[in-house]
Order: structure tokens, then sequence, then C-alpha cells
């Protein structure tokens, strides 16, 4: 996708990503992929030391596992009675052997769980970072279950890589080279025979592998997409329930999960010709190695304890190779996996998380000034929502933004807050260009008490405290007195503690306001917001937060985006917004006379809706 740089002052790296790929795109060269993949391996660093002792005890166990065969040829040496040792001896041995692989056993899969738990903690960790951090635009253009499936089912996958794979992938390898080395040391001639059936099954697997994995990846996408249903249903419960689509989503789902299913049948048909074809090879290999190797013992070339050890061996090193092949699939989806990862993590965030923890609010006054802006949203490039909006809020002033529904009232605040970046023009805060600040010491200035409050699951003391963490109790408590919330929360029995939220009680429009303006006190600063609700309280709830709002835009810059007229006429000065400009100013008596002007028809038309509600 191509992408335009437009207007001027704006760096490549102010400007949204458009150009993404979509995160099931079919991945380009292997090489680059599993280049990418080895960038994790930054994340066992720090793990190091208890990475090398796994490697350590992985080395032993697999030692200890390949000395088995030969302790097992041992006991036929001595059942011939060509061997000095006893059977009780060699038994010793043998328990010695397995009680060592027992022990290594445990500390291999324990360390390196250890180091896998910790760097998968924290490779979540950074995504999620990465993830908050990003610039709006960004998440607006993807999914929430897009984005949670990258923290959750992506980062997964690479846990396996870290904690199993990657030891799996030594061990087998090692299998495999001590392996031969002893096959070869013990019969060359049988080795060479047994190895006439191995290329065989490596290009079967490689045809096979790359088949399955095509088709299991797309199963992985569609699978995705599924996810993806049930949480939109779930998020949106009351509007399925409301127009009563429960069958319509559940068709939704069922549709995408027939297809699933489909296309994990299709993959399974591969999978089950692959692996009788691997039963059948392999066991026909290892009838053959017996037959020839019967005949060499026939003919006195060597042993039948070698027959034994030999045969041992073939089959420690068949499941090797035969496991090779799972763990190329394994690599390759983790390769998948690490490229969706490493490419959010690629992304500029709008701010690290060092400067947003460290910023503070500065000492500003609060004059806002709006010249000549021109916005229209990156996703609608086409669409021009701003067309040269130029306001002057002198610090402490109050203002209000009328306008029809979509005529941009949001949208103005929302680039005041750098949610976006405007195309031309320039918005300013006391002076200097919004841009000029950094995002998070602009945004500790300005507080929202939005339309539709969002309460977090926890309590009540949580949700206020959210206005600043690092508030004390006494200035949480003092907050939402002032908010005049202090009443209905300590009518609950919990009092502060009320948990609310998803798992806990619902609170009324009213409450959840005042909970909101709480947090808006608490924060104190310079620029206030107030996107009003467009539903309307009752008349006490309504007063309650008048009062509480009055009280909270004392000394603050504040800015109200107005929808229903009638709490705006206290404001030093009204703005009319219409067709992406400011096309009434003034105050609400001198906008109320003139004839036929937007804001007067504007309240007339509020005050014919409210009649006909009667
Ligand atoms: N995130 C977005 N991406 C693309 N277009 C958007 C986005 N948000 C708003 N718009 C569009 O921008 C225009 C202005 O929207 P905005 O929300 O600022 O209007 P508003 O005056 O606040 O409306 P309302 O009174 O209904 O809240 C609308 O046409 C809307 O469809």
């Amino acid at each position: 996708m191509a992408k335009e740089e437009n207007g001027k002052g704006l760096s490549g790296k102010d400007l949204p990503r458009n150009d993404l790929q979509s995160p099931f795109a079919v991945r380009k060269i292997k090489w680059e992929g599993l280049k990418i993949t080895l960038h994790l391996l930054r994340y066992l660093r720090p793990y190091r030391m208890t990475f090398a002792a796994g490697m350590l005890f992985l080395a032993l166990s697999t030692g200890t596992s390949l000395a088995f065969p030969k302790l097992v040829g041992s006991i036929i040496e001595v059942i011939e009675g060509k061997s000095q040792f006893s059977i009780n001896q060699i038994t010793l041995l043998l328990f010695v052997v397995l009680l060592g692989q027992a022990v290594f056993s445990y500390f291999r899969i324990y360390l390196f769980s250890q180091v896998s738990e910790r760097a998968v903690n924290n490779i979540r960790l950074d995504v999620f970072s990465k993830i908050i951090t990003l610039p709006v635009p960004y998440l607006e253009e993807r999914r929430v279950g897009e984005l949670t499936s990258r923290i959750t089912s992506d980062v997964s996958q690479l846990q396996g890589l870290l904690s199993f794979t990657l030891a799996e992938l030594f061990r087998q390898a090692a299998t495999l080279i001590v392996g031969m080395s002893i096959l070869f040391y013990t019969s060359w001639k049988l080795t060479l025979f047994m190895l006439a059936t191995v290329p065989v099954l490596g290009v079967a697997s490689v045809f096979f592998g790359r088949h399955t994995r095509r088709l299991s990846r797309k199963a992985q996408d569609q699978l995705a997409a599924a996810n993806v249903v049930v949480e939109e249903t779930l998020q949106s419960v009351h509007v399925v329930k409301a127009f009563t689509n429960e069958p319509l989503e559940i068709h939704r789902y069922r549709t995408i999960l027939d297809r699933v299913v489909n296309l994990m049948l299709f993959a399974a048909r591969f999978r089950g010709g692959f692996a009788s074809f691997i039963i059948f090879a392999m066991f026909g290999g290892i009838v053959g190695v017996i037959w020839y190797g019967a005949a060499l013992v026939q003919a006195g070339e060597f042993g039948l304890s070698d027959l034994f050890t030999f045969i041992l061996y073939t089959t420690f090193i068949g499941a090797s190779i035969s496991g090779m092949g799972d763990l190329y699939a394994q690599i390759n989806r983790t390769v998948g996996a690490s490229e969706r990862i490493f490419e959010i993590l690629g992304e500029t965030a709008e701010v690290s998380v060092e400067a947003a923890r460290n910023a503070v609010a500065g000492d500003i006054e609060g004059r806002v000034t709006y010249q000549d802006v021109h916005f229209a949203y990156p996703s609608r490039a086409d669409l021009p929502v701003l067309k040269g909006v130029s306001l002057d809020i002198r610090a402490g002033e109050k203002i209000a933004l009328v306008g029809y529904s979509g005529a941009g009232k949001s949208t103005i605040v929302q680039l005041l807050m750098r949610f976006y970046n405007y195309q031309s023009g320039e918005i300013l805060v006391d002076g200097k260009p919004v841009r000029d600040y950094g995002i998070s010491e602009l945004r500790k200035n300005i507080a929202i008490v939005p339309q539709e409050v969002m309460l977090f699951g926890g309590t009540i003391y949580e949700n206020i405290a959210y206005g600043k963490p690092s508030a004390s109790r006494e200035a949480i408590i003092d907050a939402a007195r002032r908010a005049h919330a202090l009443e209905f929360i300590e009518s609950f029995p919990e009092g502060f503690e009320t948990i609310v939220g998803e798992r806990g009680i619902k609170l009324s429009g009213g409450q959840r306001q005042r909970i909101a303006i709480a947090r808006a006190i608490l924060k104190d600063p310079k620029i206030l917001i107030l996107d009003e609700a467009t539903s309307s309280l009752d008349a006490e709830s309504e007063k309650l937060v008048q009062i509480a709002l009055d009280e909270l835009m004392q000394n603050r810059t504040t800015i109200v985006i107005a929808h229903r007229l009638a709490t705006i006429r206290k404001v030093d000065m009204i703005y009319v917004l219409r067709d992406g400009r400011i096309a009434e100013s003034g105050t609400h008596q001198a906008l109320s006379t003139i004839p036929d002007g937007v804001y007067a028809n504007l309240i007339k038309l509020q005050f014919e809706t409210a009649i006909e509600k009667y």
C-alpha cells in the first residue's frame, strides 16, 4: 500500500504506518524468517547460564540413553559366554545408567522450563508494552482478537521452540551422529544396507511435510478468524441478544468452524498417509536389516550381541529421523509466529515505556490554539473531516464545541491529545506546537471525562486512582468527595473496596460519570475535556454531576463537547462546527439570535424534539 507524505512538518516517524503486511500473509524466504527467529535467542541471554546447565544435562541424558543399547548387547554377550562380566554386574550397571538418565532428565526439563518460561514472559511483556504504546491508527486498523492472539497463541508457539524444540533438535542430532558412528564401527556393511532406506524416508518426509504444513497453516488462520468471531460476539453480547441474533452468530461461527474442520481433515489425510508410509518403510527397513544382519552373523562376520545392539541403535536412529520431520514442521510454525511477533515489535511506538514512566506534566498555563487545522483520518484519507479549524482558548476559559452529529467535535479534541497527526495547520498549547511536547507530558496535562465511562475490573478505589496511580489514600477520598461520589460509594457495604467492572456491580450512568470526574480531579490537569453524555441522566443525578463538573472546571481550560445544548449556557464561548470549519462563534445569547444561524437552528431542533417527547 502506498503511503502519502502530506502536510508540513510530518516526519516519517510521526506518520502512522499503513503499509503493514497482513499477519497471515504468506511468508517470503525461509532463511529470512529463520534469521528473525534467531533474534529470539536474545531473550535467552539473561538466562544463558541456566540454559548452558540445561544443555549439559541434555548431553548427559542423551549419552546415557545411547549407552543403553550397548549394555543390552553386553547382556547377550554374557549369555553367549563371551564376556568377563556377570549378568548381575551388567544389570546393576544398567540400573545405574537408568538412574542417571532419570536424574539428568529431571534437571534438563526443569532447567529448560525455567529458561523458556522466563524468556516467554519477557517476550509477552515486550509485545504487550509495544502494543499499548503504538499509535491509535495502528490499533484501530487491527481487530482486538488478532492482537490478542499475537500475545497468546503466537507467543506460545515460541515457548515450544525455547523449551522443547531446541533441546530436542540437539538430542536428535546427537543421537543421529553418535548412533551412526557406533553403527559404522560395529558393521559398515550393515550400516550401508540400513542407510539405503533412509533417503527414501527423507524425500517422502520433505514432500509430505511441505503439504501438511501449508494445510495446517491455512487451518490455523481459519481458527484465528473463528476466535475473532467468538470474541466479537461476546464483546457485544447485549447487541446480539437485543436483536435476537443468536442464530445468526451461531451460523457465522459454524460456517467458519466447518471450514476449519474441512481443512484439518484434508491435512489429516496427508498426515495419515505419511504415518502409514513411514511405519511401513521403517519397519520394512528393520526387517531388511535383521535379514541381512542374520546372514552376516551366520557367516561369522559379527556376533549375535552386535546384531542386537545394531538393531536397537537403528530403531533409535529411525525414531530420531522421523522426529526430525516433526521438529522441522515445528520450527517452521515458530518461524511464522516469530515473524508476526517481530513485526509488532519492530513497529515504532508513539512513546517509549521509559519516557511514559518518567514524564512529568510540566508547568503549563493551559492556553489552547488551533491554527487552520486540516485533518482526515488515516483510514479514510480521501475524506477531510477538518478543513481549516481555528480557535483560540485562553488559559482557564471554558468553551463548547457544538455541531451536528459527525461534524468533527470529538476529532478536534483527539488531535489535541495527539491520538492522530493532523495534516496541516498547527495546534499549540501555551504557544508551543503539541508536536514539540513529549506525548506523555502533553497528555498528563489533559483529562477527559468521556461520554461512556469505562470502568476497569477492580475496586472503586482503584478506578479513581487510575487518574493518578501515585496518589495517597487521602487524596483519592478527597477527589471522590469533591466529585460528589462519596455519598454513593459509602452507601455500598464495601465502600471504596466495592468491585466494579465486568465481574462487579454495575454503576448507574450518573455514578460512573462521577467516578470519571473524581479521576480527573485527582489528575488535576490544566486542560479539561468534557465529552458530554448523549443520554440524559435523571434530574437528581444530572444535578449532582453538574455540581461535580462545576467543581472540576474551576481554574482549568475546559472544552465541552456539547451534545445537549442545555448544559452549555454558562460557557464563555461557543464554537459551532459545520463542514469541517467553525461556522459561528459567540456566547449563547449572541448565537441564538442570529437569524437562520446554525446554532439557532440546532436550538430550535432540540427544543422541538423535547416538545415532541411530551
Ligand atoms: N477513527 C475514525 N476513523 C475514521 N473516521 C472517523 C473516525 N472517527 C470519526 N470519524 C469520522 O469523522 C467524522 C467526525 O467524527 P466525530 O466523531 O469527530 O464527530 P462528532 O461531531 O464528535 O460527532 P458526535 O456528535 O456524533 O459524537 C465523522 O464523519 C466520522 O465518521
